[in-house]
């Protein structure tokens, strides 16, 4: 039997981005996870006009997720082969959703990252795991997402300046340690807000001022990080790049920001774009946080719901079968 294998399913985590002053530079896979299984198909020569693509998708929100080809994850599917100079394959792609979309928690990262991992695989796996991470920083045009849900843990990723580049990746990536006594509780409200929207209120430049204080704020949280020290989080996770401008966007995100740090947090920042809210808190006031946030949304009239996760350690994993090559389905697919 060839190398390449007619189905492999990839579970990838979702990912908290910026976590303040580490903005597009800066993120952490999350115990919160999409699933996608990817079906070779076999089209029979006689039967002519067969689908090349059908996408099944069940799960959260399951609804509000295109089946067509502009669906990301076989965007990032015809990626993959696009980079190799082939066509994608027919396929059969099931989505199984358990982040939550437009909410700031990596759902399109999870696209990105399942479908060149899929691809990969369908393909008998001819690139390396970093190669797929500069694929998907390329896809997503910020590192802080793919990187942790491709790779897991707490990631900081630095482009590589060009006169040190090579045609290797062109990012360097460090695993930043995550103290197992730091809890992060992401408070996730019903309303949406996309990446792009929020991307277009940040302005273009920044004082020296700014650059300085996110610098400094950065490499404080880096390290409270990985003490554990509380004092340090307290002050690191503010930032003068996006915050400021996008708690606008987030109805009621001042008396969820107060609520939580009133609940013992160390602090609280916007979940990548929003309007998810991440605060950081020790084990004991986990619960009291989670609940004092979805309490300060509910007086605001918003509904939401708060868990406390963990980092996620893996990434993007995926499991192959061999089995015999998936028929086209009888059902008829949109587009
Ligand atoms: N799990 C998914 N499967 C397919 N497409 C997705 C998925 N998650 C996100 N997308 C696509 O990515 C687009 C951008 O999502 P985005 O606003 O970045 O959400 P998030 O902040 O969760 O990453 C969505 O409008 C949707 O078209
Ligand atoms: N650095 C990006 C992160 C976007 O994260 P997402 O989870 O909202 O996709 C940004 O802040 O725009």
């Amino acid at each position: 039997m060839s190398s390449t294998h007619s189905t492999v399913t990839v579970t990838v985590p979702a990912t908290t981005a910026n976590l303040g002053p580490g903005f597009d530079c800066f993120g952490a896979a999350l115990t919160l996870y999409n699933q996608f299984k990817f079906s070779a198909i076999a089209l029979n020569p006689s039967t002519p006009d067969q689908k090349t693509l059908q996408i099944l998708v069940k799960g959260l929100e399951a609804d509000r997720v295109i089946a067509d080809e502009t669906n990301l994850v076989y965007k990032a599917f015809a990626k993959f082969y696009a980079h190799l100079g082939q066509s994608p394959p027919p396929v059969e792609i099931e989505i199984e959703l358990g982040v939550p979309l437009a909410r700031g928690l990596g759902s399109s990262a999870t696209a990105i990252a399942g479908g060149l991992m899929g691809a990969n695989h369908l393909a008998g796996k001819p690139l390396t795991l970093l190669q797929l991470v500069d694929l998907a920083i390329d896809m997503e045009k910020h590192p802080d997402n793919v990187v942790p849900a491709l790779l897991g843990g707490c990631r900081l990723a630095a482009s590589i300046p060009e006169e040190l580049a090579t045609d290797g990746p062109g990012w360097e990536i460090c695993d930043v340690p995550w103290h197992s006594e730091i809890v992060p509780v992401v408070a996730i409200p019903e309303f949406e807000l996309s990446t792009e929207t929020a991307r277009q209120v940040l302005p273009t430049h920044y004082t020296r001022a700014d650059a300085i204080y996110n610098t400094a704020h950065l490499g404080l949280l880096l390290r409270g990080l990985a003490t554990n020290n509380g004092q340090w989080l307290r002050v690191a996770m503010s930032d003068r790049l996006h915050q400021p401008y996008r708690k606008n966007l987030i109805p009621g995100y001042d008396a969820v920001h107060a609520a939580a740090l009133n609940a013992g947090a160390y602090g609280l920042t916007i979940s990548g774009a929003g309007p998810t809210l991440l605060a950081l808190s020790s084990p004991a006031q986990s619960a009291d946080v989670a609940t004092a946030m979805v309490e300060a949304w509910q007086k605001a009239g918003i509904k939401s719901h708060a868990q406390s996760v963990q980092i996620d350690l893996r990434g993007s994993v995926s499991v192959e079968a061999k089995s015999p090559l998936k028929q086209p389905a009888n059902f008829s697919t949109p587009g």
